[in-house]
Formats: structure tokens, sequence, C-alpha cells
């Protein structure tokens, strides 16, 4: 299935909550504007079942997102850091879905015209804006970055009338503002092997991430190692070894308990020896005992930099989408611990809290390299922040500057 279907598919319960929220709002002292060539009187043209898809996808499949090279004389920045190009044509005025009481006539049959062929648009002023800031927060934006998309949204927009639509592209284009900092892929070095030190509390999803990201770098033609940080979780060194059996990449293991330390120089040593393009070192995530887990961190750092000063070369958190606003104290928590330079989003399929995402560019601005949609292996998407932020509001995929 090719990306952005995906995204918007799976991140539908973020969208629906926006959906839902933005229809009671603009109904909430709206009133009708009968528009010329919007839907008609036939309750079949006022309330299609099936809306045009908004986001019409190429028939090709859409390749794995290309991690970049770093440095790389010749690449496009632009073409790194959005792999796919995905062709979006502005959707008509309807909504992303069907609106399930179109036909009743009920609150959103009102707001899309199901009888009357008019739409609703509601005059923002301060109560309206208070109501949006609210609805971005129940998404887990945060407070302060709903503020932020907010008070851009009503930038020279005060007293105007507006539909859900408009609505929801306005929101839309903030959001992307916002996110296109932070989009960016994992850089590639040309220094090998390359280490990568991944790591988030226990169950964010570092595991599956790694086997995902082994299987993009195998695609991308470089060879990978795997070394099982976690040694004191016997099944988290054997799920490790499934997911690199499914990759395709060998995973090196240390006895129950061991040093991981010890693990990470060995695998160091390991993959230079056989010439390995990229080293994913697995962690251990227990932040119930901190100052053990900072202790052990920090001691792989040491160790792995007897073999290369500059290593780690990446430190990817791996936060769980599904943890809303306490994936912003994990990345306080785990900057405390390591030098993390990049972020990895996963369960963004089936999460109403999408909008953390925003607040996390908003608040630290470390690049998200990637998202996780799935429990498949090539369920890891490259991050695109319009295709993202139309997901997230069911609105209009359009550019930060547009
Ligand atoms: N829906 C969904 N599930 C995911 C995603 N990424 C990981 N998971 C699931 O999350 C659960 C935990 O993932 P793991 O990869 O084992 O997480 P971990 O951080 O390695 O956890 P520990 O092994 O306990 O340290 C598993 O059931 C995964 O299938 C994702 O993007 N979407």
């Amino acid at each position: 299935m090719a990306l952005f279907s995906k995204l918007k598919d799976r991140l539908f319960k973020s969208s629906s909550r926006l959906d839902e929220g933005l229809a009671a709002i603009v109904a909430d002292g709206g009133t009708s504007d009968r528009t010329a060539g919007e839907a008609g009187d036939s309750p079949a043209a006022a309330a299609p079942q099936s809306p045009p898809d908004p986001f019409p996808l190429p028939s090709d499949p859409a390749p794995a997102p290309t991690p970049q090279e770093v440095p790389a004389p010749d690449a496009d920045p632009a073409a790194a850091t959005a792999p796919l190009e995905i062709p979006i044509e502005t959707p008509p005025s309807a909504p992303a879905r069907a609106p399930s009481t179109g036909q009743s006539g009920g609150l959103v049959g009102r707001l899309f015209g199901a009888k009357s062929g008019a739409v609703v648009r509601r005059e923002l002023d301060d109560e309206m804006l208070e109501q949006l800031e609210e609805l971005l927060i129940s998404a887990d934006m945060g407070v302060d970055t709903a503020l932020r998309v907010t008070a851009a949204m009503a930038e020279g927009r005060l007293g105007k009338k507006l539909s859900v639509d408009e609505i929801k592209a306005l929101m839309a284009r903030e959001v992307t503002r916002i996110m296109e900092p932070v989009a960016k892929p994992m850089p590639l070095y040309a220094k090998t092997p390359q280490v990568v030190l991944v790591v988030g509390v226990n169950g964010s999803g570092k595991t599956t991430t790694i086997g995902k990201l082994a299987l993009q770098f195998k695609a991308a033609g470089k060879s990978v190692v795997i070394a099982a940080g976690d040694t004191f979780r016997a099944a988290a060194v054997e799920q490790l070894q499934v997911w690199g059996a499914r990759a395709g990449v060998p995973v090196l293991t240390a006895p129950e308990g061991s040093d991981p330390a010890s693990l990470a120089f060995d695998a160091m040593t390991k993959a230079e020896a056989e010439g390995a393009d990229l080293l994913l070192i697995d962690t251990a995530g227990r932040l119930q005992n901190r100052a053990d887990l900072m202790e052990e961190l920090a001691k792989i750092i040491r160790v792995i930099r007897k073999k290369d000063p500059s290593a780690p070369h990446n430190t990817l958190l791996v936060l769980d989408a599904t943890t809303g606003q306490n994936a912003l104290l994990q990345v306080e928590t785990f900057r405390k611990m390591a030098d993390v330079s990049g972020l990895v989003m996963t369960k963004l399929d089936g999460t109403a809290k999408g909008g953390v995402l925003v607040a996390l560019a908003d608040k630290f601005g470390l690049p998200i390299h990637a998202i996780g949609v799935g429990e498949q292996i090539d369920d890891l998407d490259a991050f695109d922040p319009a295709d993202f932020a139309a997901a997230l509001t069911g609105g209009t995929a359009t550019t930060g500057g547009a």
C-alpha cells in the first residue's frame, strides 16, 4: 500500500476526532450560506456515500524511503527530505469522510448542507478560537502548541466566516509549517561502520523499528549488523533475532545478564571486521531505574568511543505516539541520558493522539526521521509534513509556505 493512503487510513482516529469537533464548533453559532455550485437539493448529491478520494495516488507502489547520504555532494536536499513524491490534487469541498449523519439531517448533515445545499460558516471570534484551542489540546497537541496554531490561524482572519473545510485547510497549513523543519531522514555518513544507538522506553517499538530500519537500509544497498543490547531480557533478545531474520540481517547477542557495553564493543569489532556500513544497537528501556539505565547507556557510549571517538553517529529515540503528552517527558528524560539526534514515532496508526508530534516538533525541534504505521516490517515511512497534517486534520495536503 502506498505511503499516504496508509497514513491517511491509519491516522483516521485523530482526524475523525478533529472532524467531529470542528463540525460541532462551526455549528455552534454558524449560519448557512447557500452557495452556487455546491451540493444540490438531491440527498444523493448533498451527502455522497463515497466522496471522491481527496488524495488520489499514483498507481505504482511508492518506493521505500531511501535514507539520505551525508555528505552527498550531488544530493538534492529537498528530495532527501521528501523521498516520496506523491501528487496531490486539491480536493473538492467535501469532507475527508462521508459524514454518517448526513442523511439524517443532523448536526453534521446540516453542516455539509445535506438538505439545503448550503455550507455552514461561522465567524472567527475569540470564543471560537478558544474552542479550537481546546479541540487541538484534546488531540494531544499541548497547550503551547495549540495556542500557537490557533493564533496563526486567526492572523488577519478575525471576523471572517469560515467553513469546516476552510478551517481544516488552515489548520493543516499551520501544522505543516511547524513540522517542515523537523522532517529529515536519518543522515548516512561516509564513515563506516556508522553506529546508531536506539533508545526508548520498553514497549515503545525499538525492536520493531530496528527490524524495519535494517530492512530499509539493506534495500538501499547497505550492509547492516544489529546488536541486541538489552542483555537482561531474554525475550527482548529473541524478538530482535526474529526481526533480524525477517530483515535478513545478523543479530549479535551476548549471554543473558552480561554487560551490554561489552556486547557493544564486540559488535563494533565485528562490524569493522566485516566492513559493515551500519551497526544498529538496541538498548534497554527500563526507566523505572533511571540511574542504572543512565549508567548503562553512558558505559555503552564510552566503550564504543574507544573504537571510534565519533560514535555513536546517531542516537535515535523511539517514541510511542499513543502515549500522547508523555512522549514529551520521555524526550526530556532521554536527552539527559544521551545525545538524542533524532526521533522515530511509532504506532501512529490507530491513535487519536497524533497531535503530540506537533507538540514535539514545536518544543524540541528534533528531526523526525521516520514514522511507524503498523506492525509489519514495511510499516515504517518517511515523515512527510504535508501528508501528516492532512491526515491529522482531515484537511487539504499543502505546503507550509502555501
Ligand atoms: N500498531 C503499531 N504497533 C507497533 C508499531 N511499532 C511497534 N509496534 C508494536 O508495539 C509492541 C512493542 O514493540 P517492540 O518493538 O517490542 O518494543 P520495544 O521498545 O522493543 O519493547 P521491549 O522489547 O519491551 O523493550 C509490539 O507489539 C509491536 O508490534 C507501529 O508502528 N504500529
